[in-house]
């Protein structure tokens, strides 16, 4: 079967008919500008779209330009131009694509009796009359006429089997019996298009197309049994944008032909490595984020958190995912540390880092790392950087905090009430001070009495968000040599804390003055 230059095999090949630039943008909040569509058409010509819907070029001069520039540079890609079945559309459409290598007029008309009775308010008759009429006008203008029954999904099969064949016998190559409203189901959808191509004499003339919404979060599903039902060709748009639930997706379309190819053998021409490219591109154009769990090119999408995932993801990648992320054009698989992550992916991770623990350190990181799991949100390596260094440094520390407590807020006094563990044995001191880190900071020294002098506190965050690590470096001076110190914890108040501890241990390491065991 021939398709005005796309050459397909009924047998197993499935034309991709990409609509992003038309019923993509007909998502409320995703308008493209002109630029940002020849990027996209040029990046969907690229990964092997068959043909390319650049838009709707009577709905306004700035379409019409568009459709007409995509059609000026695309040299592989069939590129359609959307028309209704009223003679000046098709006008328009068939002047925005004419200097298209492979130049297509799309023309629809509603079919079914609601769209009928209340949007059209023509009878049935009249309509076969429309169709007869606008698609010998655009097959006039274009070899390729692309022919739409709206909402044949909501259609009387009889009727829709007489406009079927009415738009054939007019000239068109193409039928696509869209589910305009998402409302069919796949075994529905498959039956219809078994029914129109055993029932309509000449459908052998023409390839059958699926055009489905997601309303019902049926549309790929739907797309997939169309293509049982005998369609060759499927319409969809990159991340599934479109009007309201939006449209089937096309990155799920061709990897699930592609990684289920046991069950639904077919192929498309898709360079599949294209689509983490092609779904930021169109998410950038639009400015229309990507839900993190979307399929295929959600940034979770090949993301694992689960220590019981992540542990057989390390022991063979195919334990928990069915395709690999370089074949969808994803760098790697990310096994995301957080509270779900088991010992397997944290001891991975500080490998990866550069850190070598023994057993009993990374036992007691990992402690640390679940307490810290438990209370943030996101554990970036950055966090884990600061706990697993903190970890080592205090490996022998003879100062250690056990607990603190403090009272802050504006009708002060502030006071800290600290427990340090001082080689081996619990001390605890009450302090205040002008402000809760002074406060802290009396505490400590009541309880490890040193004459180093505060020369500087700073404080950051290391990640993002409220509840951000904080990390604090402190440095004490003593006799003209000074040392630092570091703390990392959610509260800024006890990595301050523990910055000023891990200074006063360099100090003790040194020999200095401090009276480490001054509580006794
Ligand atoms: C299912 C789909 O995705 S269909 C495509 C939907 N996309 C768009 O509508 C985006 C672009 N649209 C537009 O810019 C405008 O709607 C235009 C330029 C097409 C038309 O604008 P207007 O002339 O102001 O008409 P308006 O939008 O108010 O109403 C649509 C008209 O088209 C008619 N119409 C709708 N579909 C068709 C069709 N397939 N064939 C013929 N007429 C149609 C309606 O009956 C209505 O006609 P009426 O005014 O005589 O009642
Ligand atoms: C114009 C047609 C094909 C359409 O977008 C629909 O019916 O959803
Ligand atoms: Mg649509």
């Amino acid at each position: 079967m021939s398709n005005a230059g796309n050459t397909v095999s009924a047998k197993d090949r499935v034309l991709i008919f990409d609509t992003t630039l038309r019923d993509g943008e007909q998502c409320p909040g995703a308008t493209m500008t002109f630029e940002e569509k020849l990027e996209v058409a040029d990046m969907l010509d690229m990964m092997g779209v068959d043909i390319i819907e650049a838009g709707f070029p009577i709905a306004s001069d700035g379409d019409f330009e568009a459709v007409s520039a995509i059609a000026g540079r695309i040299k592989r890609a069939t590129v359609a131009g959307l028309a209704r079945a009223i003679s000046a559309d098709i006008a328009r459409a068939g002047e925005a694509v004419r200097h298209a290598a492979r130049p297509r007029i799309h023309t629809f008309v509603s079919t079914s009796p609601i769209h009928l009775q209340h949007q059209m308010r023509k009878s049935e008759e009249e309509v076969l009359e429309i169709i007869t009429r606008t698609v010998t006008q655009a097959r006039n203008l274009v070899e390729d006429v692309e022919w739409s029954g709206m909402d044949a999904t909501r259609t009387p099969i009889d009727y829709l089997c007489r406009a079927v064949e009415t738009a054939i016998k007019a000239g068109a190559t193409t039928i696509n019996l869209p589910d305009t409203v998402g409302y069919a189901t796949p075994d529905e959808y498959r039956a219809m298009f078994k029914a129109v191509r055993e029932r309509v004499p000449n459908a052998d003339r023409a390839i059958f197309s699926a055009h489905c919404h997601n309303d019902l979060g049926l549309a790929v599903a739907n797309s997939l049994a169309a293509i049982e039902g005998g369609a060759r060709q499927v319409e969809c748009t990159i991340n599934g944008i479109g009007e309201r639930a939006g449209n089937a997706a096309l990155e799920e379309i061709v990897m699930a032909l592609r990684v289920r190819g046991d069950v639904m053998p077919y192929d498309t021409g898709i360079d599949a490595t294209y689509l983490m490219r092609a779904s930021k591109a169109v998410s950038s154009a639009c400015s229309f984020p990507v839900q993190y769990n979307k399929a295929i090119v959600g940034r979770n999408a090949f993301a694992h958190e689960s220590g019981i995932h992540q542990d057989g993801m390390l022991k063979h990648q195919q334990t928990y995912e069915i395709m690999t992320p370089a074949s969808v054009g994803v760098t790697k698989t990310s096994l995301v540390m957080g509270k779900h992550s088991g010992r397997a992916a944290f001891r991975s991770k500080l490998t990866e880092m550069g850190y070598t623990l023994g057993d009993n350190q990374l036992e007691d990181a990992f402690t640390r790392f679940k307490a810290l799991a438990d209370r943030k949100k996101h554990v970036y390596d950055e966090d884990i950087e600061a706990l697993v260094d903190e970890n080592l440094a205090t490996a022998h520390d003879r100062v250690k905090l056990v607990s603190l407590t403090v009272i802050a807020g504006t009708r002060g006094p502030q006071r800290a009430m600290l427990k340090l563990d001082i080689d081996g044995r619990v001390v605890a001191e009450e302090a205040e001070g002008n402000g809760p880190i002074d406060a802290v900071f009396n505490a400590v020294k009541a309880l490890v009495p040193h004459e180093a002098v505060l020369e500087l506190y700073d404080v950051h965050a290391v990640t993002e968000g409220t509840d951000a690590q904080a990390e604090v470096t402190v440095r004490l001076g003593q006799n003209g040599a000074a040392v630092t110190g570091r703390g990392a914890d959610p509260d800024t108040l006890v990595s301050s804390c523990k910055a000023y501890l891990a200074a006063l241990n360099k100090l003790v390491a040194r020999g200095s003055r401090v009276h480490a065991q001054a509580a006794e």
